[in-house]
Formats: structure tokens, C-alpha cells, sequence
């Protein structure tokens, strides 16, 4: 029962977080890739309220949603590499409503783009300009959303970093010509080894936004 396990899923933007908190904190994990088509008895068992990923299993006891996970991981590590939440209570509040804003708005509006047609695409595309220019607005002219240090909120958006590129392929159009600052804070993210090794070759974001259109609005299986 001791140790880390993580049910993941190579280009789920919430799995993708909980790999970069643990790669930051140096947290040794054993990997387990879930079928989301089948899914197994662990999953299941781990997580049945939403059967999703990712789940964190440690010393036997599953955290499941991302950004709970996440905090549980900045809470149980608090020695081990740095510290993702502010330690100020307004900051920390702040943090928490943005990753909030990122789940509410950019997960959503990259969902519609993906899977929707017409008018409703369009809406989604113009929405997902305006939710990044709020968030190109809270970043500011410091080099990560944690300020100088890459925190929480960091974490919460660059899982995202592929899917961006599915997003302007699925909706032919440009986040980043629209959100200069955005685009630096991304290159800034990626030069990190965290990072670099969680996120998946846009590629494979690409073709499972593919295969997420031809199953239709229906589903809500995504990413
Ligand atoms: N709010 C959840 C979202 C997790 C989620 O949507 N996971 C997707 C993969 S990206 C999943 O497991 N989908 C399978 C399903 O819904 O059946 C979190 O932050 O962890």
C-alpha cells in the first residue's frame, strides 16, 4: 500500500498537472496509463463519483480533481521543492480563483471549439481570446503567475500548453498573436524540465481533438 501512484492519461490537461507537482517536488510515483474506453477496477474504485483521471493514490488513500490533488501535493511535500500556493491568504485566494477561471472558462471554451460548428465555434473562439486576455492581464509584467517563482496558478494553466495548438488548429485561428504575453510565459513554462516532460507533442493533442470532434457534442469525454 505505500507509495505513489498516479492513474493518468498521456494528454489529459488535469493529469498533466499532478505530473508537473510531482516532477517540481521531486516525488518518485509509479505511473498507471488508464484506458478511458474501458476503464479499470482501480479507476473506478479509486474515483466513483466521476470515474475520471487523474487520480493520486498515496500509501493506498486516492485525491481525485487536479487541483485538489495538487495542493495535496504542496501540503504533504512542503519540504521537498518549492512551494506552489501563496503563503498569503489573498494571494493563495486569488490563485484559486484564477485556476478556478482556467477550468470554468479555457478548459470549457477549448471544448466548444473542439467539438461544436458554426455560429457556437465562433462564439467559443471569440470567448477563448477574451478568457486569455484576462489572464495575459493577471499575469502582468511578471514572468509567472506566482510572480518570480512558478506556482500554482502556473501549473494549473500550462497543462494546457499542447491543447493551445489544438485549439488554434481545430478553430483555424491565433491565441498566442492575441495574447503576446501569454506566449512568452509559455516558452518561459516550457523551458522548465517539469514541464517539458509532462506536456505531449501538440501532435497527439491534435489528433485526439480529431477523434474527440467525430464522437460529437454528445460526449463528455475530452482531453
Ligand atoms: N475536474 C477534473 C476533470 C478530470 C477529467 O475531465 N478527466 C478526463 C480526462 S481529461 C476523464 O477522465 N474523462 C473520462 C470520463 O469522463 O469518462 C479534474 O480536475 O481532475
Amino acid at each position: 500500500m505505500e507509495g505513489v501512484k498516479l492513474l493518468d492519461f498521456l494528454v489529459s490537461p488535469f493529469a498533466i498537472r499532478v505530473r508537473i507537482a510531482l516532477a517540481e517536488k521531486g516525488v518518485e510515483y509509479e505511473n498507471m496509463v488508464q484506458d478511458l474506453e474501458e476503464k479499470s477496477e482501480l479507476l473506478v474504485g479509486s474515483n466513483p463519483i466521476y470515474e475520471q483521471v487523474p487520480v493520486l493514490i498515496h500509501d493506498g488513500k486516492p485525491i481525485c480533481e487536479s487541483l485538489i490533488i495538487v495542493q495535496y501535493i504542496d501540503e504533504t511535500w512542503p519540504d521537498k521543492g518549492p512551494t506552489f500556493l501563496p503563503k498569503d491568504p489573498y494571494q493563495r485566494a486569488h490563485a484559486r480563483f484564477w485556476a478556478d477561471f482556467i477550468d470554468k472558462k479555457i478548459y470549457v471554451c477549448g471544448q466548444k471549439i473542439v467539438k461544436t460548428k458554426g455560429e457556437d465555434k465562433e462564439k467559443a473562439k471569440e470567448e477563448m481570446i477574451s478568457n486569455m486576455k484576462l489572464l495575459e492581464k493577471t499575469l502582468g509584467n511578471e514572468p509567472f503567475f506566482g510572480g518570480e517563482a512558478f506556482g500554482y496558478l502556473d501549473i494549473s494553466l500550462i497543462s494546457f500548453g499542447s491543447w493551445f495548438h489544438a485549439f488554434e488548429f481545430e478553430g483555424s485561428f491565433s491565441i498566442m498573436d492575441a495574447c503576446p504575453k501569454i506566449l512568452e510565459w509559455v516558452n518561459r513554462c516550457k523551458e522548465m524540465k517539469s514541464v517539458s516532460e509532462a506536456l505531449p507533442d501538440p501532435k497527439a493533442t491534435i489528433e485526439y481533438a480529431g477523434f474527440l470532434k467525430q464522437r460529437g457534442s454528445g460526449s463528455n469525454r475530452i482531453m
